[in-house]
């Protein structure tokens, strides 16, 4: 299954979390680069801040001025004092998709779903549980896409997380295999270390090259590192190309393949080729 954007064919490189109780930088978020904006409710507000938060990010929502970008809310657990009231205050607006933390099976979903029937629904991966059942979560029907949740996972496995993740690989795969056999879109975890951009570039290098759409985000100075990685390059965008127009040749000739710098050239790799170019026009479209 190919790389995917969101379903209305935005891209999702960069995708900020945003606290729902901090009003500026709620603000700041409509001048910002960022693909998406997940609104948090959750994890990222103090448990005294809870009911400000909801009503401040219902108005900011309804104010608008985020542009095109993907706009996510998320939501507390239903298992929490908050969860419910969150699920009712958005059901109806103008948010693109409620996201739902810690999901361990598809009747989490569920129960948000029967809450919020009109937004489509994305899940954080971020519990044992939640990854060992991803293939049946990303089979649920109001589904969308996934986020990894790679602080709550590593706080579950009592994992002391390295560069390179080696102790988060297997959950990494085991969700993105899920996500593209159900045709779902899935963001990579965050960077903690928000002003280090080399380590940033370097785990986004990784997710991408491991085929997650994008990275969440906590920072605004995270977002063009993460625009530039998960873009196509040019010198990928002129060999796509280069590779399009010799199997069209090679095909108008009788030929199946072509060999473009020495590698073959087959059907499939024309059709990566084609999805690189649609996600590099995308990428163009959203910044005009
Ligand atoms: C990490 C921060 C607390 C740092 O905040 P701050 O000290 O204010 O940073 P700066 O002074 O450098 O900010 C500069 C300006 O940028 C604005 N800003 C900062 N962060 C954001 C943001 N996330 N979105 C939009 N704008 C932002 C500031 O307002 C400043 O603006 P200005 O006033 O014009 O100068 C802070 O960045 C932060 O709170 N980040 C988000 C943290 C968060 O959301 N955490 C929860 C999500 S992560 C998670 O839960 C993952 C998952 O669940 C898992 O388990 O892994
Ligand atoms: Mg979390």
């Amino acid at each position: 299954m190919a790389r995917s954007s969101d379903p209305r064919g935005r891209p999702l490189r960069s995708v900020l979390y945003i606290p729902g109780a901090r009003e500026r930088a709620l603000e700041k978020a409509r001048d910002l680069p960022a693909d998406a904006i997940i609104f948090d409710l959750e994890d990222a507000v103090a448990v005294d801040e809870k009911e400000n938060a909801r009503t401040l990010l219902a108005r900011k929502l309804a104010e608008g001025g985020y542009g095109a970008r993907m706009r996510i809310v998320r939501i507390n657990g239903l298992d929490s004092p908050w969860g419910r009231a969150d699920a009712a205050a958005f059901a109806g607006s103008t948010a693109d998709a409620i996201l739902v933390p810690k999901v361990a099976s598809p009747a989490d979903l569920d129960a948000v779903a029967a809450l919020v029937p009109d937004l489509p629904l994305w899940a954080m991966l971020e519990t044992p549980a939640g990854v060992l059942n991803a293939a049946a979560i990303a089979a649920h029907p109001h589904l969308e896409g996934m986020v990894m949740g790679t602080n709550d996972l590593a706080k579950e496995l009592s994992a002391r997380v390295g560069p390179g993740r080696a102790e988060l690989l297997t959950a990494l795969q085991l969700c993105l295999l899920a996500a593209r056999a159900h045709g779902l879109a899935i963001i990579d975890g965050v960077f903690n270390a928000f002003r280090d951009a080399e380590g940033l570039a370097r785990e986004c290098a990784q997710g991408r090259d491991m085929g997650f759409d994008g990275k969440t985000l906590i920072h605004p100075a995270q977002i063009e590192v993460a625009n530039t990685a998960f873009a196509p390059s040019e010198t990928e965008i002129e060999l796509a190309r280069r590779q399009i127009s010799a199997f069209e040749e090679a095909t108008s000739a009788g030929q199946g393949v072509a060999v473009v710098d020495g590698r073959i050239v087959e059907n499939l790799h024309v059709a990566t080729a084609r999805e690189l170019l649609t996600r590099a026009e995308a990428i163009a479209a959203a910044a005009s």
